[in-house]
């Protein structure tokens, strides 16, 4: 990891969406003053939705014309799946708020222009996000958020896989999720450590034994969550119950 993670402990959900929102509200305000423009890379999972219900009602200081919108993973299904985040993100706030259509870079369903062909819709991917790099593989994220799972997984990069496992390239296909649905297309680990920031949002009892192995440095190949933070801050966001172990 590349900066000493910093614990935002509160007590439960509702809080925890509440100060991630402000605090993402005001970073992402603070990049559009500097830099005139920001970029988020979104997560799918509960907390991750939430937050971005959270922004729909509570956004508005945010110029969201300027704003890049990216997607850590996605699952691999129809473009009308429920199970889509970037589905998921318009019913929460995509559509809501008044975002530029050519800056949101979803991942492709399989009904997409790619059909059936998940390498091509990974590797169509990582290509745009070269091609808005600035010379480097990916964008400087100003945020990337992460969803964790039980086992420490984030994004769709699991313990002990080969995409967890990934050096090189930016962006893989995932062809058997432990968590369905199977098919799924994620950042890898040299992408999410592109960000200036990388925000976990953590709530749950199922969640304390990962968040200590992630906060504390745990094994990066046995817990995902452990093997990545920010350039800038790496900022966990943690309920109680999330918070047990540390
Ligand atoms: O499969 C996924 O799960 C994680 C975490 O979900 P949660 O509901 O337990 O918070 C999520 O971050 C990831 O984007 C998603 O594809």
């Amino acid at each position: 990891m590349s900066v000493r993670p910093e614990v935002v402990e509160v007590t439960d959900k509702t809080e925890l969406v509440d100060a991630a929102g402000r605090r993402l509200v005001e970073t992402v305000v603070a990049a559009q003053r500097d830099r005139g423009t920001a970029s988020i890379v979104l997560t799918g999972g509960s907390n991750g939705i939430a937050l971005l219900e959270w922004l729909r009602d509570n956004g508005s200081q945010i110029d969201w014309r300027s704003v890049d919108i990216w997607f850590g993973d996605d699952r691999f299904v129809p473009d009308d799946d429920d199970e889509r985040n970037h589905g998921q993100a318009r019913e929460a706030l995509l559509d809501h708020v008044d975002v530029d259509p050519a800056r949101v870079f979803a991942m492709a369903p399989s009904d997409g222009e790619f059909g059936d062909d998940i390498d091509a819709a990974a590797t169509d991917y990582a290509r745009l996000l070269q091609e808005r790099g600035d010379g480097g593989s990916t964008p400087a994220f100003d945020v990337h958020l992460l969803g964790m799972g039980g086992e420490g997984h984030i994004n769709s990069l699991f313990p002990h896989t080969d995409a967890l496992a990934e050096r090189e390239r930016t962006v893989v296909a995932v062809e058997d999720s432990p968590k369905p649905p199977p098919r799924r297309i994620t950042l890898t680990v040299p992408a999410v450590t592109r960000a200036r920031q990388v925000w976990f949002l953590v709530a749950g009892a199922d969640k304390a034994e990962a968040t200590a192995a992630g906060v504390g440095g745990g094994d990066p190949a046995a817990w995902p969550c452990a093997s990545v933070g920010g350039t800038e801050a790496t900022v966990w966001f943690v309920d109680a119950a999330a918070s047990a172990d540390l």
